[in-house]
């Protein structure tokens, strides 16, 4: 099956368990992959039959920042349902780093994939 992707895409956002971080706006970097089936968008030259990758950061950023959260585990849940349900994909893998969380890391994070019911 083919993928659309998406990678590092960069979100500041309000997201913590401390109150320290219900103040201040961290980084977040979301890496996305989307099962889907590209020909028909290949065949025809259309967006409209494509997998709109720019849409997908678009709602990943703009639910990212609507309501403050603490938990990664709960955005990206929220955001896995949110793909499967609005885009055209049956299986979506979202991998989110927060870099500022652990001085002595590179980066920390949490990842997922989730399928359409069926
Ligand atoms: N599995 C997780 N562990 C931690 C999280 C998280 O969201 N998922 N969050 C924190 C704190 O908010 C941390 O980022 C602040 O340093 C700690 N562990």
């Amino acid at each position: 099956m083919d993928k659309v992707f998406i990678s590092q895409l960069h979100v500041d956002t309000i997201i913590g368990v401390y109150d320290f971080e219900k103040e201040t706006k961290q980084s977040l970097y979301f890496d996305i992959e989307m099962l889907c089936d590209i020909k028909p968008a290949a065949k025809t030259d259309d967006i409209n039959l494509a997998l709109d990758y720019s849409k997908v950061s678009e709602r990943v950023i703009a639910h990212t920042t609507a309501k403050p959260l603490e938990l990664l585990e709960t955005l990206v849940e929220q955001l896995a349902a949110i793909i499967l349900a609005e885009f055209n994909t049956d299986e979506v893998t979202i991998r989110v780093s927060k870099p500022a969380a652990v001085a002595q890391a590179n980066t920390v994070g949490v990842q997922i994939t989730r399928r359409k019911a069926s």
